[in-house]
């Protein structure tokens, strides 16, 4: 009994010093093993001259998704090219390989993950390893891995060796008792799937990690993202990606959500420069450590009028998916972001016509167009 009242004891007193979050000292450090891996000594980014050690030294996991690569363009364009390592558990295409660092690591290895954040002094991650929503209904088991498991070794590195760590979350980390028009940052979120359910454990863990721990955690829910170059890893906003490319190639597209599916959604460029600043933000202008960001939102019906302008013999069916629909039905149609416009300046440049016209310009759809004019 007296050993447990002393442990509630000391645990009071913990709690009550560290409810700051600033310059508590106990991190959750775990036991100190050998790794069996080692990284490669080839990998080219060893040797930094003496000015690129002024920036921060960026590790990005998942980062051969839809996401990674264009974060790693820009990071690299602010910090220097060997000062960020992109890294997966896939094979990168030539072109990622020969463009900058790039190597191994899947996050549910502990110390390979912990070697390579020593090995390259890490000082900023950026978490993007997930299952997305689609894909983590079909493979609970794996979501549950990935999403959860895999951000625990995360966080637990990032409080060890004192990180600055980007986690996003999701237009997904709310649920239908939300209210959905528009989503608030602070209100109740009870997501029906894995994917969700593994966001809002993310935002939470962060956050308590944060107070807890005084880790420099900041976390961004991102829209639907669109992108040219890179193709969306499954989940329930894929349809906003793939209507550019079958209007190019075969002038037909089947959505899988009902017409009137509203959704927030958002352009890569906003979506990653958004990231880069909320890193950049000093401290004491976050009121919070995850924010709601948005720029547009669209039904099916609103997106292909828009890009029936650009492609005006463009055929549009509809075939429901059950899963999908069911998860979009759940999900925000539009997204409050006010307290990340008024805590650091976040502001969109892409609307719905602005993101269509880009998309074509990216998409080399001039012929396409001539030919239906
Ligand atoms: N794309 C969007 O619309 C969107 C919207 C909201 C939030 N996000 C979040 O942004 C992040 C990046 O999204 P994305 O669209 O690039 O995802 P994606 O599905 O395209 O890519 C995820 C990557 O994670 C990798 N991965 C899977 N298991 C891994 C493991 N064990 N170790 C290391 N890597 C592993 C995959 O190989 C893949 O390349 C995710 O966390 C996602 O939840 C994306
Ligand atoms: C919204 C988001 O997190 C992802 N694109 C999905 O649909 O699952």
């Amino acid at each position: 009994m007296p050993i447990v009242r002393n442990v509630s004891r000391a645990v009071s007193q913990l709690l009550q010093s560290s409810g700051c979050g600033c310059g508590v000292s106990i991190v959750p450090v775990r036991c100190i093993g050998v790794s069996p891996r080692q990284v490669a000594s080839d990998a080219g980014f060893h040797s930094v001259s003496f000015a690129e050690t002024d920036h921060p030294r960026v590790l990005i996991t998942g980062g051969l998704g839809q996401l990674g690569v264009g974060l790693a363009k820009l990071l690299r364009k602010h910090f220097g090219k060997n000062n960020v390592i992109l890294s997966d558990i896939r094979k990168p295409a030539d072109n990622v390989f020969y463009s900058g660092p790039f190597i191994y690591a899947d996050i549910l290895d502990y110390k390979n993950l912990r070697e390579i954040v020593v090995n390259n002094r890490i000082t900023w991650l950026f978490h993007y390893s997930a299952l997305l929503s689609a894909v983590g209904e079909a493979n609970v088991p794996l979501a549950r891995a990935v999403n959860i498991t895999g951000l625990h070794n995360v966080l637990d590195i990032a409080a060890e060796h004192n990180l600055r760590l980007f986690v996003p979350s999701t237009i997904g980390a709310f649920g239908p008792t939300s209210p959905r028009d528009p989503t608030p940052d602070l209100c109740i979120q009870r997501p029906r799937t894995i994917y969700g359910v593994s966001k809002v454990h993310a935002e939470l863990m962060g956050e308590y990690y944060h107070y807890r721990y005084g880790l420099d955690f900041r976390c961004l829910r991102y829209p639907g993202i669109i992108s040219a170059d890179s193709q969306p890893g499954g989940g329930t906003t894929d349809y906003a990606v793939q209507i550019f490319h079958d209007a190019i190639k075969t002038g037909k597209f089947q959505c899988n959500l009902k017409p009137d599916t509203r959704l927030p959604m958002m352009y890569i460029d906003d979506c990653l420069r958004a990231t880069l600043e909320v890193m950049e933000a000093p401290a004491e202008a976050l009121t919070m450590r995850t924010y709601n960001i948005s720029a547009m939102s669209f039904t099916p019906e609103e997106l292909a009028q828009e890009v029936q302008k650009h492609v005006p013999e463009l055929q549009v069916t509809y075939s429901v998916d059950k899963v999908r629909q069911a998860i979009a039905d759940s999900w925000p149609m539009n997204f409050d972001d006010r307290n990340a416009r008024r805590d650091w300046g976040w502001k969109h440049d892409y609307d719905l016509p602005e993101l269509v016209t880009t998309m074509f310009g990216f998409l080399g759809s001039d012929s396409r167009i001539a030919q239906a004019n």
